[in-house]
């Protein structure tokens, strides 16, 4: 199979690039943070509740105290990634720029929450081996498709059932679900609190 051209491009600059090894690491933003940095990565169908529990995750680890950053799907899309689009070749470059985002916030010794559909769990599996033992924590926020087409918080399922959006995740492109993540939320069977509480116990930060 044929390079693709951000395959390409990394191939060309990588014969001229050279590491530059930093006087600090990352073991010393974290202490000067008094924290242990993380990727706590999200990932579900659209509507499963990944952006709102991101959120509510992001302000209770404020308020303990933790230096945070959230990486939101729709966010990034308009910035760093608004050269994307959802087939399956962007939704995987989509994912790869955001895990070496995350990387490098994680590097800054920060405590990353991440929210993307990110629907191909080898797409999950390359992200996770950036990170070192420990320091990537899958989260699969579980809701039937049924349910989050009854949320349908953007009118994003009814339109791609209306044949307007193309490649819907769920309805004609596919969703992965994890196979051994570190946490599973139901939103389906809990309500908001009761995921809130069990994300800050299962991610363990
Ligand atoms: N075709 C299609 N399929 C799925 N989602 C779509 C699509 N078109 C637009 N949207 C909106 O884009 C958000 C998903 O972006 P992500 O970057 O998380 O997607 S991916 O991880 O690259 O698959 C997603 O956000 P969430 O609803 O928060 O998941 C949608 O708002
Ligand atoms: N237990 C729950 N956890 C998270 N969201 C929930 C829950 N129950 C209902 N919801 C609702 O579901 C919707 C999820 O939307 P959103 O967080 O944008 O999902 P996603 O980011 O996965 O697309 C919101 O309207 C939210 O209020």
């Amino acid at each position: 199979m044929s390079d693709s051209p951000y395959q390409k491009r990394e191939h060309d600059a990588k014969a001229e690039v050279i590491w530059h090894q930093s006087h600090l690491t990352k073991a010393d933003r974290a202490k000067a943070k008094g924290q242990t940095p993380k990727c706590i990565w999200l990932t579900g169908l659209s509507g499963s509740g990944k952006s709102t529990l991101a959120n509510a995750l992001e302000v209770a680890l404020t308020q303990q105290g933790k230096h945070t950053y959230l990486l939101d799907g729709d966010n990034v899309r308009h910035g760093l990634n608004k050269n994307l689009g959802m087939s399956d070749e962007d939704r995987t470059e989509n994912i790869r720029r955001v895990s070496e985002v995350a990387k490098l916030m994680v590097d800054a010794g920060l405590v990353v929450v991440t929210a993307f559909i990110s629907p191909f769990r080898a797409d999950r599996d390359a992200a996770r081996e950036l990170f070192e033992d420990g320091e990537f924590v899958e989260v699969f926020v579980d809701a039937p498709l049924e349910e989050c087409e009854k949320r349908d918080p953007k009118g994003l399922y009814q339109k791609a059932r209306q044949g307007i959006i193309k490649e819907f995740t769920g309805i004609d492109s596919p969703y992965e679900a994890p196979e051994k993540p570190e946490v599973v939320i139901n939103t389906a069977e809990n309500d908001l609190e009761t995921c809130v509480k069990q994300l800050i116990e299962g991610i363990g930060v």
